[in-house]
């Protein structure tokens, strides 16, 4: 007998994600049923999936269920298991208002990464339901020093060691094509600098306070948008730019441009960092997991 698991398809400036609503934490979701569901040929495609479950119900959100009633049990595409997903929080938020689980104003979404507020603003007069902007707070970046390199075929550039929950190695270059082919993750060195494995940003300059970047992002190849991805690339021109907020006592906002769209990116004086961009559900469905390649 085969399983059948409802989802539904959602994404944060095309950074997509198949959403498995799962609140008793039953289904058994191991890394090759996450990798068949984001397969894009043969399964629904993604490149992660947000397993939404009850924090009570999960071992490792049992502790935050006081602060957030609901954990992103987040997926790479590949099935790797990772701390954060800026993106995915705020589709993950859109979902849960869609399902009537959360409604306009704050609500506390715990992930491996801690708990994150996102804030989904009202819709703009006359606009489709569920189409407001979703500002998260992604807490503070943590910058390890020590200096990092990246490299891909097309050469190599100096690249600042940013983590936002996850790791990111951000790197400005002259331009965006510099970085070649993103399919395949760019050489990082010290390899020791990412124990586990790092998310590439390749920045260029577009004006002031603006940037654009492409991504290769672990476990999933280049993907058209990163939300911790874009808050750590924020972080990195604050620096570059002598606008650190530490530093000058202002906030300081980022607009950063991604393949897939737009982000609004602000650090404060204290460290903190929010993001702000859209998040859509586009549609909804049942899979029979017995026709996955390689499940059932
Ligand atoms: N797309 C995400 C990041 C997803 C996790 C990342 N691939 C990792 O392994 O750290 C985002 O929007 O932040």
């Amino acid at each position: 007998m085969s399983t059948r698991i409802a989802f539904l398809k959602g994404h944060g400036t095309e950074n997509d994600f198949v959403i498995v609503p799962d609140p008793d934490n039953a289904l058994d979701l191991p890394p090759h049923t996450v990798a068949a569901l984001c397969d894009r040929r043969a399964g629904i495609g993604g490149d992660g999936v947000l397993h939404v479950v009850r924090s009570a119900a999960h071992p490792e959100a049992r502790h935050l269920a006081g602060e957030a009633e609901w954990f992103m049990d987040y997926r790479n595409a590949d099935g790797s298991v990772a701390e954060m997903c800026g993106n995915g929080v705020r589709v993950f938020a859109r979902y849960l208002q869609r399902a009537g689980h959360a409604g306009e104003g704050d609500l506390a979404i715990a992930t491996r990464g801690g708990v994150k507020y996102a804030h989904l603003a009202k819709d703009e007069p006359g606009a489709a339901p569920g189409t407001g902007l979703v500002t998260v707070a992604m807490g503070r970046a943590v910058l390890p020093g020590g200096e990092v390199t990246v490299a891909t075929a097309h050469g190599t550039a100096p690249a600042l060691n940013v983590n936002m929950g996850n790791p990111h190695a951000v790197a400005f270059v002259d331009d965006l094509a510099d970085a070649g082919d993103l399919s395949s993750a760019p050489a990082v060195t010290p390899a020791t600098a990412y124990p586990d494995g790092v998310n590439v940003e390749y920045v260029v300059v577009r004006g002031p306070r603006h940037v654009a970047m492409r991504v290769h992002e672990r476990g999933s190849g280049e993907t058209r948008s990163c939300g911790t991805g874009a808050c750590a690339v924020g972080v990195a021109a604050a620096r570059r730019d002598g606008a650190e907020p530490a530093v000058t006592g202002s906030p300081v906002s980022y607009t950063v441009d991604l393949p897939g769209g737009r982000l609004v990116i602000t650090e404060y004086p204290d460290g903190s960092v929010d993001m702000t961009g859209p998040a859509v559900i586009v549609a909804e469905g049942e899979i029979d997991a017995g026709r996955l390649a390689g499940v059932g």
